[in-house]
């Protein structure tokens, strides 16, 4: 078997889950905006500034790596500065293969200029839906859903909630927290995952990255997250002959996705190497396994990347690629029908002449 190239992977149709709208600028851009609103950025060029977070971001972790997000943040606080990163975020992941895109961000943090949480919303919603016009012209369509975060050591999870379901129909597919998890359990936003359940919403929990089991039981078995955002510590319940601990065991039967995120696991200290991350071991027990990009600014990566790691790391082969995309496109927040054509219609048949 010849190992995919990154060429070749560029090429094939990507499904990505985990993406932070926040976390995933333009260099050029940030550089661009913070001029314009006279931010200081420790870097004066796109290749240092590009090169600056990834090495700040490269800590061992989490907390000191959500601090670079302070620059991204920053210069995200206007109608044009939302609009702007938000449709080149969508002409980077389609110019990088990826068919379909969940992209989240938190409307909270961007209030700082004067916006109100709506308007907020939909400044990225048009932003994605400029990017993704105009990657179809282009002749690389993409599909982007939006998920509402809220940050976990706020107090604002109700009213997210509330306005992710406001906008549902609007493109906004789904909610999520995050930020720092040790010292903020889940359940700390109960109500708003409550919430979401009455109104049949999608919603999944960054849980068992920075902390363990106890994130990923509570997001499960108490707040009803569809989705783990990481969960890669599932593997401590994972005995060393393979044996499944009743939580691990859960999640796989339940088929519960794991948004796995190789590169920034390694830099947050979830993981000490590609080599050694868990989606080795879980891909080989057959969970719900995801591939996804978490913050490409910060990791310095794209969906391509991520998957031509995995192929140097662990030899996976164009059938493991195309597994771990169908499994993204099957755990998607947008209706079972729209996922099936993605399958059946752009993903299966790609993959099939790439094996053929
Ligand atoms: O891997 C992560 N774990 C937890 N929180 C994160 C991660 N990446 C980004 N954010 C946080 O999510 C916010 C909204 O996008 C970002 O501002 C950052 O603080
Ligand atoms: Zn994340």
């Amino acid at each position: 078997m010849v190992a995919p190239t990154y060429d070749e992977i560029r090429r094939a149709p990507k499904a990505l889950l985990h993406d932070h709208l926040d976390g995933g600028l333009r260099p050029a851009t940030i550089l661009d905006l913070a001029a314009g609103i006279g931010h200081e950025l420790p870097a004066a060029t796109p290749e240092g500034l590009g090169e600056w977070f990834v090495a700040a971001a490269d800590s061992g972790s989490l907390e000191r790596y959500l601090e670079t997000f302070a620059h991204t943040v920053a210069v995200m606080q206007t109608r044009e500065a939302l609009v702007r990163v938000a449709r080149e975020c969508a002409l980077d992941l389609a110019a990088d293969g990826v068919v379909y895109a969940e992209v989240r961000f938190a409307p909270e943090q961007h209030l700082a200029q004067g916006l109100v949480l709506t308007e907020v919303v939909e400044a990225v919603l048009d932003g994605f839906r400029e990017g993704a016009a105009e990657a179809a012209a282009a002749g690389t369509p993409i599909r982007v859903g939006t998920l509402l975060t809220a940050m976990r050591h706020a107090a604002r999870s109700m009213e997210i909630a509330e306005l992710s379901v406001q906008y549902r129909d609007a493109g906004v597919v789904g909610f999520d927290i995050a930020g720092a998890e040790a010292g903020y359990p889940p359940t700390r936003h109960l109500d708003a995952f409550e919430y979401l359940q009455r109104e049949n919403s999608h919603f999944t929990i960054h849980a068992g990255e920075a902390f363990g089991l106890p994130s990923i039981w509570q997001a499960i078995q108490w707040c009803g997250a569809d989705r783990l955002g990481h969960g890669v510590r599932i593997v401590d319940d994972i005995a060393a002959d393979n044996s499944l601990g009743r939580l691990a065991a859960y999640v796989r039967d339940k088929r519960i996705p794991l948004e796995l995120c190789p590169s920034s696991n390694v830099q947050t200290g979830a993981a000490a190497s590609i080599r050694e991350h868990p989606i080795g071991l879980l891909r080989d027990l057959r969970f719900r396994v995801t591939v996804n990009t978490d913050n490409r600014l910060m990791s310095g990566t794209s969906m391509s990347r991520e998957m031509a790691l995995l192929v140097e790391a662990f030899g996976y082969g164009w059938s493991e690629l195309q597994w771990f995309t169908v499994n993204a496109m099957k755990s998607a927040f947008i209706p079972f029908d729209e996922r099936l054509a993605l399958i059946n219609d752009v993903i299966k048949p790609a993959y099939a002449k790439l094996m053929s």
